[in-house]
């Protein structure tokens, strides 16, 4: 079994009848939502918020029951993958574009379940380019703002070469930091720049991580 699966699969077992349950975006989660498709068949009631189209999307289609904020007063739980997890378990997501929902649901639930291969561990943030979800209106002016704090900014594009659109129609710019010694600084002063909507760092969000090492899965 691949390392997405066996993390994946895992991180459904923490999920319990009657949970209001934040479910994440991407090829890691894909796997939980296989696993509380099938658990739901069988009998599990639980309310799922997505925090993309893409997972709403293949939720629908595993008939895992949705609701909307308006709906519910809490998250139990939420369970996301990450780009990037550092020594301290700060992470960099987004990748799949997907980071202001996946925060927003984050911040909203009583316990993030972080979910990740062998792969996105490491020491420092930042080989992986930080996405950063940014509006349209005056894009190469918060680009040059982001740049100052010493990376290299890019417009993300789709394969067409026109720019990537979130599911909230903002821009993404992929920030090229290489190192980042302080994830929690940098988290506000992106946030602090006008025209940043948000950015993909989570800072003391995690709550439990569950990896693989040496092959076996590791709960942290
Ligand atoms: O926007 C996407 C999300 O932050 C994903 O959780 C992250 O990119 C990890 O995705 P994957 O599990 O596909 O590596």
């Amino acid at each position: 079994m691949i390392e997405k699966q066996l993390v994946g699969e895992k991180a459904a077992d923490y999920v319990k009848d009657g949970m209001v349950v934040g479910l994440g975006t991407g090829s890691t989660v894909y796997y939980t939502l296989q696993a509380l498709g099938k658990r739901i068949q069988e009998g599990l009631a639980i309310k799922g918020i997505p925090t993309s189209r893409q997972t709403e999307e293949l939720a629908r289609q595993l008939r895992i029951p949705l609701v909307s904020f308006a709906d519910i007063s809490h998250i139990d739980l939420a369970i996301d993958g990450a780009d990037e997890i550092d020594r301290n378990r700060a992470l960099i997501k987004g990748g799949g574009g997907a980071l202001l929902r996946e925060k927003i649901i984050a911040n909203a639930s009583n316990e993030l379940i972080v979910i990740a291969d062998s792969k996105k561990m490491v020491h420092t943030l930042g080989v992986f380019p930080l996405p950063i979800e940014v509006v349209r209106f005056g894009w190469e002016m918060t680009a040059k703002h982001i740049r100052d704090l010493g990376c290299v900014p890019r417009l993300r594009l789709k394969e067409d070469h026109t720019p990537f659109i979130t599911d909230n129609s903002n821009y993404i710019i992929d920030a090229h930091f290489h190192a980042i010694e302080d994830p929690h600084i940098l988290e506000q002063m992106l946030n602090s720049i006008p025209g940043v909507v948000e950015n993909g760092l989570f800072v003391g969000m995690t709550d439990k991580m569950i990896t693989v090492k040496r092959g076996k899965i590791q709960v942290l």
